[in-house]
């Protein structure tokens, strides 16, 4: 029965759905299920207690039943203290097997989370970095959220009205026995109790759309601001983004009150409608006495049996908001789940390739509607060399180098490294011989040599140590009160962004890749810090293909190649000899003193002033 009254997508396997159909399976696609699969037997178990259970929970009214009906009217005392202690006993019983049930609800709901957090995760991290693009942090965020939701079908009120739903059973077979002329009454108000529960069931589902997609969009945007907080503080504008914050509260709140106002009459509805059924029962109870039908024990008993039946159903009324919510929930994590992932490590050892990376008749474009950022791209680079990649803001540099590193797939065409096609290759693989360092890194909170040791498993202090000295890292840290025991705060908070970038370089020196990938590496460098990069980056390249996407004219006048990413679809490549005068104006890696865009600069900031 559990099965039927849990939501579908926690008790059978998911199956991919609507556009994730043609999709390639995700390995992390059944994960509900599985996770379910997993606490089933605890739940099973816990439903086989509960039998036992719902049985003692009918004792009091037995006991009851027996006072009216043999110690009030024989005055049996020693009945009555044998009735009190076998009763007692029963209740001890019974404390021990609810205990027990809630236990096992607790490991089932323990497990569920356990196994779907971690799918989640880890579905999250194995996705293509195209995929995490598109879906903002907050959105994952929500996305655990609702795993606890999930979790809670066990651990709420909701599983506790499902288990005691036997008792209902029980109930009604012992008011047939003891009390047969009020179980048409009783059977009556089940009846209604039952339509109820399922009414409003349609009626909660049926409003739930609406105000979930405003608590959402409320906790999407408040998870924004916190996450812009400094950059709010800075800027000296959040006025406009409280305001906004306030309106979709607003919403929000008007439409969970109307929510919650539903489900607040249905609550009440149900207390007065218990409270009018235990009237009823007494009634047509006192008028079988009447007519001696049954005993006043009988009456009295059915009356408590009544409301021991109706009590589960009760409960599930009250409670669809937490299935309707578990429900949307399961099934919001099954269609991510079963989004597609990575392709997983190969597991073979292969050869180092060499750093020679081509890229055959490659197009890319973001959206299939999108307009392509390139177009038929024909390139080799390498093996060795420093090869600078160049180009106005937005021309598509940081593309050209995700793709690679195999980051994103191209639209059409292919990318290899030495004899390997990337599209073969899982992210684990092609790390081992790529390593990117991205414009922006984020640094977690800890202390610097844990972060470093943690990003670069494997590696003792000494080459992490080694690492920064090449990076330019190891004086600053050297100076930092506790040196490498340093707590950073979350993001990189205690660092300069420079310092921050220095740390980032030197867990890209740390992989000894055939290719070293860094997207604006000497940004935030200080002047000496480039230099010393440079002087690095060229030394690497003596036996390692390095890609740098620079703006730095000094760093494209050290590489031995540009690639000049144009902006509408190609690249064009030469050496730094012919290049360097063309796209900056200048033959060695200094700034020509005036250039008609300073001077441009120059008066547009006169006329400003
Ligand atoms: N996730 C994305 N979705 C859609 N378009 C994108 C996405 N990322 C980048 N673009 C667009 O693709 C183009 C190339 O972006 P890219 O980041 O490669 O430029 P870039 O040359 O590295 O620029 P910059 O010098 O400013 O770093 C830009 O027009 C950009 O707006």
């Amino acid at each position: 029965m559990l099965k039927y009254l849990l939501p579908r997508q926690l008790v059978a396997p998911a199956t991919p759905a609507g556009e994730g159909a043609d999709a390639p399976a995700s390995p992390h696609a059944d994960a509900l299920g599985r996770a379910f699969g997993a606490a089933y037997p605890a739940v099973r178990q816990a439903a086989w207690w509960s039998v036992p259970i719902s049985l003692f929970g009918l004792l009091p009214s037995i006991f009851l039943l027996q006072v009216y009906d043999r110690v009030i009217y024989r005055s049996g005392t020693s009945t009555l203290w044998a009735l009190f202690s076998g009763i007692l006993f029963f209740l001890a019983i019974e404390f021990v097997l609810r205990r027990r049930r809630s236990r096992l609800l607790r490991d089932a709901g323990a497990t569920i989370d356990h196994g779907i957090s971690g799918a989640l995760l880890q579905s999250m991290l194995e996705r293509p970095l195209r995929a995490l693009e598109e879906r903002p942090a907050a959105a994952w965020f929500l996305l655990f959220r609702d795993v606890g939701a999930v979790r809670m079908t066990l651990s709420s009120g909701l599983a506790q009205a499902i288990f005691d739903l036997p008792m209902a059973l029980f109930a009604l077979v012992v008011i047939g026995i003891v009390a047969l002329p009020v179980l048409p009454v009783v059977v009556v108000f089940l009846g209604i109790m039952a339509f109820l529960a399922w009414w409003w069931a349609d009626e909660v589902r049926a409003g739930r759309v609406e105000e979930t997609e405003r608590s959402r969009s409320l906790e999407r945007m408040t998870a924004e601001i916190c996450a812009a907080r400094e950059t709010l503080k800075t800027q000296a504008n959040d006025g406009p983004t409280l305001a906004g914050w306030r309106q979709t509260y607003d919403r929000w709140l008007a439409e969970s009150f109307r929510k919650n106002g539903e489900i607040e009459t249905a609550r009440d509805g149900t207390t007065v409608l218990l409270t009018i059924f235990s009237t009823v029962v007494i009634t047509a109870g006192a008028l079988s006495v009447m007519q001696q039908w049954m005993t006043v024990g009988g009456l009295v008993a059915a009356n408590m049996l009544a409301m021991r039946a109706l009590q589960p159903v009760a409960g599930l009324v009250s409670n669809w908001r937490a299935l309707a919510t578990a429900a949307e929930a399961a099934s919001r994590l099954e269609k991510v789940l079963v989004e597609p992932v990575e392709r997983a490590p190969s597991g073979l050892n292969l050869p180092q390739p060499p750093g020679l990376v081509r890229l055959r008749d490659v197009d890319f474009r973001f959206h299939a509607q999108g307009r392509p950022v390139f177009e038929r791209l024909q390139l080799a680079i390498g093996p060795a060399g420093l090869h600078a990649v160049v180009g106005r803001n937005g021309a598509g540099k940081s593309t050209l180098v995700r793709l690679i590193c195999g980051l994103y797939a191209p639209t059409a065409g292919t990318v290899s490294l030495g004899e390997y096609d990337l599209a073969q290759f899982g992210r684990d693989d092609r790390a081992k011989w790529i390593s990117y360092l991205s414009q922006e890194v984020y640094w977690f909170a800890g202390e610097i040599i844990e972060t470093l040791r943690r990003c670069a498993p494997g590696h003792g202090d000494e080459q992490i140590v080694a690492a920064c000295k090449l990076a330019g890292a190891h004086d600053f840290v050297s100076r930092l009160p506790a040196g490498y025991r340093t707590r950073i705060g979350e993001g990189g908070t205690g660092l300069s962004v420079g310092e921050r970038r220095k740390l980032g370089l030197a867990l890209a020196f740390l992989r000894k890749p055939s290719v070293l990938v860094l997207d604006e590496p000497s940004n935030d460098l200080d002047f000496h810090s480039e230099r010393q990069l440079i002087n690095t980056l060229v030394a690497i390249a003596r036996t390692r293909t390095v890609i740098v996407v620079t703006h730095s004219l000094r760093m494209v006048a050290a590489a031995t190649h540009v690639y000049h990413v144009t902006g509408d679809g190609a690249v064009e490549q030469g050496a730094p000899a012919d290049m360097v005068p063309r796209l900056f104006g200048s033959r060695r890696g200094e700034p020509e003193p005036a250039t008609a865009a300073a001077a441009a600069v120059a008066s547009a900031s006169a006329s400003a002033a």
